[in-house]
């Protein structure tokens, strides 16, 4: 079964298209990376996908079906600047939300609903600020309970913008160690991401885009500098070694 597929997906922000005609079919239990300049349209496709925004014309199936009918399967880490931190609660209920797909939204939380979210907690070291109210957090503390709560949801494939914005070298690591655990169990994980050094190392298969679809497939064939150039125009430096690449913004 493939965990997504988009065909011919078109978005317009006041009948200005940001997505064109985008279509991909993404292969179970890979790390797959988003990757574009600011502006291509990365954080669209995700929300077009999740059917947060609506979408001009295409098709987006997840195991099959609509991503309504597979809400369950599908977890997501949105954007942190796309989030309202100053929402009164807790890091405990944030990461409890991630549980309603399971428990349904007007019942309460089962006892092993509650030790599992706080396994999600522990797993990426936040145990100890579930209690705390989630304005009080650090940006990558925030960012790692967003991270529990995609874990919490305990999904088949999750989408994460931006994961390591923010967040300190070793909870990036960290949160790379989570990522290759859930692909290890079968998961399929799309990240958007903007550091082109770390590509190579951390997605099996990515995803080049800037408004339309560059190209798409495991990293080795795609990552290559002609596609990067075609991906980013001419806003790059190779490094002598021409293994390195550098975006200039
Ligand atoms: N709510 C909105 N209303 C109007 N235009 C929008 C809206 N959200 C995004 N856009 C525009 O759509 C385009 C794509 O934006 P998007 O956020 O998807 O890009 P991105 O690739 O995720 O960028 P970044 O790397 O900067 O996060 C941009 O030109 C942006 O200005």
């Amino acid at each position: 079964m493939i965990p997504v597929q988009v065909e011919n997906l078109t978005i317009a922000y006041h009948h200005k298209p940001v997505l064109q005609e985008v279509s991909f079919e993404v292969p179970e239990g890979k790390l797959i990376g988003i990757i574009g300049p600011n502006g291509a349209g990365k954080s669209t496709l995700i929300k077009g996908v999740l059917g947060l925004i609506p979408t001009a014309s295409g098709e987006v199936s997840i195991y099959g079906k609509t991503y309504n009918k597979q809400r369950k399967l599908v977890g997501y880490v949105p954007q942190r600047g796309s989030v309202d931190w100053d929402f009164p609660t807790n890091a405990l209920d944030v990461v409890l939300m991630g549980r309603y797909g399971h428990i349904g939204w007007f019942k309460r939380p089962r006892k092993k609903d509650l030790v599992f979210a706080k396994e999600c907690l522990d797993k990426v070291g936040m145990l100890e600020y579930g209690n705390r109210q989630i304005s009080e957090l650090s940006g990558g503390q925030q960012q790692r309970v967003f991270l529990a709560r995609a874990l919490a949801q305990d999904a088949d494939v999750y989408f994460m913008d931006e994961p390591f914005v923010g967040v300190d070298a070793a909870t990036e690591k960290a949160i790379i160690a989570l990522l290759n655990e859930l692909k290890a169990k079968g998961k399929t994980v799309l990240v958007v991401h903007h550091d082109l050094q770390t590509v190579k190392e951390y997605f099996d298969w990515v995803l080049l885009l800037n408004m339309r679809k560059i190209a798409f497939g495991p990293t080795k064939e795609i990552f290559t500098i002609e596609n990067l150039q075609k991906t980013y125009g001419g806003k790059l430096t190779f490094l002598q070694d021409q293994s390195v690449l550098i975006e200039e913004t």
